[in-house]
């Protein structure tokens, strides 16, 4: 009864409204009429970009009239114009989709005539994406990219609310993250969302897939910014730049010199840019299944060393097949057998203890071995790679072998010597791979894995779920890979690719440059293994 009695009470209104019935319908009628209107300008200020391209048509549409004298011509007029267009949008995202598989028929489409249009029409998207990268370089450049992906940003800010609507993402005022800045980026968009009280990017990880669905896009990933917890950026990634790449040239090519002071052009990013390392006092560290591309990343780290008179090589190569060209411009080659690797990295750690006792004597205080101090001394910087790593820590060693212990102690001890590690191996499991040994490298490069916990193994825990997963690599992709080195976030890179003629003639050519100093034993010096 006190429940109906009580309702009855609410329907007679405020005292005021008692008091004053008219005004108070008044000011009802006009607080709801602002209520629609502000309803509407929301929603209107939602679709700007939409309602300005319509704007813009029925100028268009206008003109044409006014040109024409009939507002139908005017319209079939603009309406083939769009339609043009449209054709041509669509056309431009098939050839996308279809350039990988056009790239690999090319020399059997390259004999009839329907063949030969399908590659003019995709060394055309080419040129096209490649624009994008050239335009992005120029300020205005800059500007018609910008104003060429309004549509698609709108699209996104509206894609996302409904999204972090449709999972209840209000916090208890009902409030959902402010969305303060959106850019276009080669991928897709990238949001910056500034959090309520009750948010977090750790609760907004949790519904990432129903995010990326919401957005119908490839994947969403989402970091919190290290300095403001409550900032978390977005990125939306709605294609792959690097899948439609064909091989990218190594540059290094261009020179007749190098140094291996100077940072490695490794290859390019999403961004078209050209990715390069410096390797000086760094270590780096690269996995991935088989066939994913590692071999081929060493060999442009290789190139570069081995076109540096200041560097010198030294191989620990299980597979006898990878690294086999460089034998006469490495100062130290091991094959499989365990003695002769242990020897090269007994090697390297007498040169390491060396060069710090060198240092040591040094005027003032030396922390590390300088540029200076080495063209000073003749101290050149030394390259050592391992390929297959978990060959000698698992298959014919332990994780806590000789073999295992001697690498450790050289990745973590002698980055001031001089010495550059840099080891590749394809499944870097604590079982395989020590982690006190893994867990040391400063660069880290992921190249396709089969499962997000091989990935995470390589990179770091945690990144597959933020959407930094070598999984979403394409397998016809090679040579694609995560790269965690510089910056706080893992930047997908494609790796350069450096042709075995190149190679085998870089190896004969570049023995010129092998520091000249004495003689450094050889383990792998027997005849059996100098064929090979
Ligand atoms: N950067 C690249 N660009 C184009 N193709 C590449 C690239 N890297 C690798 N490939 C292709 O992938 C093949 C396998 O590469 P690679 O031998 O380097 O793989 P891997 O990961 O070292 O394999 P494994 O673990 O079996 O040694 C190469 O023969 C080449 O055809």
């Amino acid at each position: 009864m006190s429940g109906r009695n009580k309702t009855v009470t609410e329907r007679q209104g405020t005292a005021a409204e008692r008091l004053f019935p008219r005004a108070a319908a008044t000011i009802e009628f006009v607080a709801a009429l602002g209520r629609g209107i502000g309803r509407l300008f929301r929603t209107a200020y939602l679709f700007r970009v939409e309602l300005l391209l319509i704007g813009c048509g029925v100028w268009v549409w206008l003109r044409l009239w006014n040109w024409l004298g009939s507002p139908v011509t005017a319209g079939k007029v603009l309406g083939s114009i769009l339609a043009v267009l449209l054709v041509l949008r669509l056309l431009y995202a098939a050839v996308g989709k279809a350039a990988p598989t056009i790239g690999k028929r090319a020399d059997r489409l390259a004999g009839n005539p329907f063949g030969r249009a399908l590659l003019r029409i995709a060394a055309a998207h080419t040129w096209l994406v490649g624009l994008r990268t050239v335009l992005r370089r120029h300020r205005v450049g800059r500007v018609l990219l910008w104003a060429a992906g309004m549509r698609a940003r709108a699209r996104v800010v509206r894609q996302m609310r409904d999204g972090l609507t449709g999972v209840r993402f209000e916090n208890n005022a009902g409030k959902l993250p402010r969305i303060r800045k959106v850019r276009t980026t080669p991928v897709g968009e990238r949001m910056t969302l500034v959090c309520k009280p009750g948010q977090s990017a750790e609760l907004l990880d949790t519904r990432a897939e129903e995010l990326r669905a919401a957005a119908k896009s490839r994947d969403v990933r989402i970091v919190r910014d290290p300095n403001r917890s409550d900032l978390v950026t977005v990125d939306v990634v709605r294609r792959d730049p690097l899948a439609a790449t064909s091989a990218i040239r190594w540059d290094g090519l261009d020179h007749d010199a190098l140094s291996m002071w100077d940072p490695v052009h490794i290859g390019m990013d999403e961004n078209g840019d050209p990715v390069r390392l410096s390797m000086v006092e760094r270590q780096i560290f690269l996995a991935g299944e088989p066939g994913s591309g590692k071999s081929s990343g060493e060999q442009v780290i290789t190139c570069h060393a081995a076109k540096s008179p200041d560097a010198e090589l030294l191989f620990i190569d299980p597979n006898r097949v990878q690294f086999a060209p460089w034998a006469d411009r490495a100062t130290a080659y091991a094959y499989a057998d365990p003695d002769d690797a242990l020897e090269v990295l007994n090697m390297v750690r007498a040169e390491g203890d060396r060069r710090l006792a060198l240092l040591e004597k040094l005027p003032g205080v030396q922390r590390k071995l300088t540029r200076e101090i080495a063209e000073g001394e003749g101290i050149p910087l030394w390259v050592l790679f391992i390929d297959e790593l978990a060959y000698h820590t698992s298959v014919i060693g332990t994780t806590n072998g000789p073999f295992a212990k001697a690498a450790r102690d050289i990745v973590s001890r002698f980055r001031a010597a001089g010495i550059i590690p840099v080891f590749a191996t394809q499944r870097p499991t604590s079982d395989v791979v020590p982690t006190s040994l893994r867990d040391l490298f400063s660069m880290r490069t992921a190249y396709r894995t089969t499962t997000l916990a091989s990935s995470d193994v390589i990179l770091g825990e945690g990144w597959a779920r933020q959407g930094y997963s070598a999984t979403d690599i394409d397998l016809a992709n090679r040579g694609v890979s995560w790269l965690l080195a510089e910056g706080a976030l893992p930047r997908r890179v494609k790796w350069a690719w450096i042709d075995d003629e190149t190679i085998s003639d870089l190896s004969m050519t570049t023995v010129r440059f092998k520091p000249r100093r004495d003689p450094v034993p050889t383990p792998a010096t027997d005849d059996t293994e100098q064929e090979g």
